[in-house]
């Protein structure tokens, strides 16, 4: 141990025993004392060591990167510009998760070994638990840009770095990343990091601003500066704003902004509560309008800003005219009201919205509760027949003795048991709307010819009767098994799944969508309105902490039964972990752990009908994952997460390298 190592131990010892008022920490910043502190009494960190920085094995820093692909994909242009201005000087650059992990890297080939054991390198863990004060652990910690300059360093074995991190956040006002800039050696004044700190934070300005554009392109956006002459390339301010002008994303800057103006969080406000401009005035603020005309105020404080309004693109304003929801007449409310931003699903909606008045049937598939005959619904009501019925059948819910009559209905004494007036029948019942056929997979064998006829002849035949009755219906079908694997088992009719399947949507489960937050405050906005209530029930962080977490196996009929039940039980408005149904919280913790039961890729037990038909793609893909999620139209991500769930483990650790 050197002398210096030697006497930076004494100094960290003084202030674990004095407080960080000793005389010989006074060279350190107020945050780095405190980090020290943290480090000994909460880390329980010992001063005296000398551990050297963890490198995580490549499959762990897989397992980190897979977390966040996307976000990875978009900084990874910041990182390289970042590396181009700094490499000349001796940096590294750095970007780990929100845990400390470095999951991108940019350094000196050269100095590999050297930046290797200085924990410089790709899979270092920098949290603060494992490496005491540091850049990127202390960054976490305190949410806030910093240089960690030499013997700021908790560890004496990382004295001779210098490491200037910055958050990187995301847009609900999570912590996403933490970009970083560290060399090995450095000039003594800690000054000589200033200009590194402004450089790091504007690079993760960048990168938080360019994944947040990425994430809401299919959403309004709505670009801030407190001065016109950067607003369009350079914004300070980001809100990304649905339909209906709430507020369903923001940058870092704009939460520290609103804060200001008025408590609470930003997520969920309405556009006319934060500035003193209506919705409808929002048409003005769109390109065509000289930059210097865009001014706007914020309704709290009166700060002037300048406001570039950008609509979704397919969505484009067709003659000028202002206010959101006419600017948008490509997604019909109905359809738009269904998203909160979810990507996946807005694709599905944007989809539907260009067939929404086609006669083509469409087949809706997504697991129990995802919300098809919600979805079925909206359609009905964008759609032109809107004024017309709509019927939903449930086929697995009549008895197969009754289906028949049911839908096709009957005439007087056709058979025993009819009624004697007869019967209409549900499918003659939605003439001039939409007949929503949900469980289509359990409509039985016999009766599929019959459901067929009436699709390709609009037509229907009621039992007993001599002639058919024309018809003019929409069908919709849902279900949530594999009709294709039923038409392969010769228990569903090949030329009816073509005919049902005219477009196919798929919904996402709840546990993949981007939303969820979003949808659990519509929910219980319309509880709120459903109870007459002025005030909607918030959410304590810890319990939408646990609300994240959930694996929702029930989707949003889930969601809507727990979200109901603690709007009405929470006290004060605001909904505690108590507050959720008894068993809630086992569940949750139960999802958590790794599945016990792992279903082997090439043979052995699977543990159930999604594992099986999941690990059938895998194998088509032969366990290619990249290309397994293409033909699923999933994330790598999510496929991985989905294999977890379901204790899937590619056979041999083969992977698509
Ligand atoms: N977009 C939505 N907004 C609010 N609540 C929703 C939404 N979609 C679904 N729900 C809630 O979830 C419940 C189930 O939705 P729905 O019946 O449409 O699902 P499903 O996929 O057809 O279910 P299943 O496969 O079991 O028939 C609804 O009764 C409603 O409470």
């Amino acid at each position: 141990m050197q002398h210096r190592q030697r006497e930076h131990i004494a100094t960290v010892i003084q202030v674990a025993d004095h407080g960080v008022a000793t005389p010989s920490a006074r060279h350190h910043d107020e945050v780095i004392r405190s980090s020290w502190l943290r480090c000994v009494n909460e880390h329980r960190l010992d001063p005296g060591r000398m551990q050297e920085a963890v490198i995580l094995p490549s499959e762990r820093i897989r397992e980190h990167q897979d977390q966040m692909e996307d976000f990875l994909h978009i900084a990874r242009h910041g990182l390289e510009t970042l590396y181009q201005q700094v490499a000349g000087m001796g940096y590294v650059v750095l970007l780990t998760d929100a845990r400390g992990v470095t999951v991108d890297f940019l350094g000196d080939l050269q100095l590999d070994q050297s930046l290797r054991r200085a924990g410089l390198y790709l899979g270092s863990d920098w949290s603060e638990r494992h490496a005491g004060t540091c850049g990127v652990g202390t960054c976490i910690s305190t949410g806030e840009a910093l240089t960690v300059h030499q013997g700021d360093h908790f560890d004496a074995i990382h004295i001779p770095l210098t490491c200037t991190s910055a958050p990187v956040y995301g847009a609900h006002g999570e912590l996403n990343a933490v970009l970083d800039i560290s060399a090995l050696s450095s000039p003594l004044p800690k000054q000589s990091q200033h200009l590194a700190l402004q450089l790091v934070k504007m690079y993760a300005h960048q990168i938080e601003n360019a994944h947040f554009l990425h994430r809401y392109r299919h959403e309004w956006i709505l670009r801030l500066s407190t001065a016109p002459q950067f607003l369009d390339v350079n914004p300070e301010y980001l809100l990304a704003v649905d339909a209906g002008g709430r507020v369903i994303g923001h940058n870092r800057r704009a939460e520290l902004l609103f804060r200001d103006e008025a408590a609470g969080p930003l997520i969920g406000r309405m556009f006319d509560e934060l500035f003193k401009a209506s919705l409808e005035d929002l048409g003005r603020f769109v390109s065509a309008q000289p930059v210097d005309q865009r001014a706007i105020t914020t309704a709290g404080n009166k700060r002037l800003l300048f406001l570039l309004a950008s609509p979704p693109p397919a969505r484009r304003m067709q003659s000028g005219a202002a206010g959101i929801e006419r600017i948008a007449p490509a997604i019909p409310a109905p359809l738009m009201a269904l998203s909160g931003g979810d990507p996946q699903l807005d694709r599905q909606i944007e989809r539907v919205a260009r067939l929404i008045n086609s006669p083509v049937s469409l087949l809706i598939t997504g697991e129990t509760g995802t919300g098809k005959e919600y979805f079925a619904k909206a359609i009905h009501q964008s759609s032109e027949r809107r004024a017309g019925p709509f019927i939903a059948v449930n086929c697995a819910a009549i008895p197969e003795t009754l289906i028949e009559s049911e839908l096709f209905g009957y005439l007087p004494g056709s058979f025993s048991g009819a009624a004697t007036r007869g019967k209409r029948g549900l499918i003659a019942e939605a003439d001039g709307g939409t007949l929503f056929l949900d469980e289509i997979g359990d409509m039985p064998r016999a009766l599929q010819a019959r459901l067929l006829r009436v699709l390709a002849e609009k037509e229907v035949l009621p039992i007993g009767a001599a002639r058919p009755v024309e018809v003019n219906i929409r069908v919709v079908a849902a279900t949530h098994c594999d009709l294709k694997q039923l038409v392969r088992e010769g228990r569903f009719r090949d030329d009816l799944y073509y005919r049902l399947n005219g477009a196919h949507i798929s919904l996402p489960p709840l546990r993949d969508r981007h939303d969820l937050k979003h949808m659990m405050e519509r929910m219980l906005r319309q509880h709120a309105k459903q109870h007459g209530q002025k005030t909607t029930a918030a959410i304590a962080p810890e319990t939408a902490d646990l609300l994240m977490r959930h694996d929702w196996p029930g989707n949003l009929r889930e969601l809507y039964n727990v979200i109901q039940y603690a709007a009405a039980v929470c006290s004060h408005g605001v909904i505690q972990p108590d507050d959720l149904p008894e068993g809630f919280l086992d569940k949750t913790a139960a999802a958590c752990p790794q599945p016990q039961l792992h279903a082997r890729g090439q043979s052995g037990a699977v543990p159930n009908a999604d594992a099986e038909r999941l690990i059938k793609t895998l194998r088509g893909c032969r366990w290619n994952i990249s290309a397994t999620a293409q033909k699923l139209g999933i994330a790598r991500m999510t496929l991985y997460r989905r294999m977890k769930r379901l204790g899937i483990e590619t056979p041999n650790h083969l992977d698509d390298k």
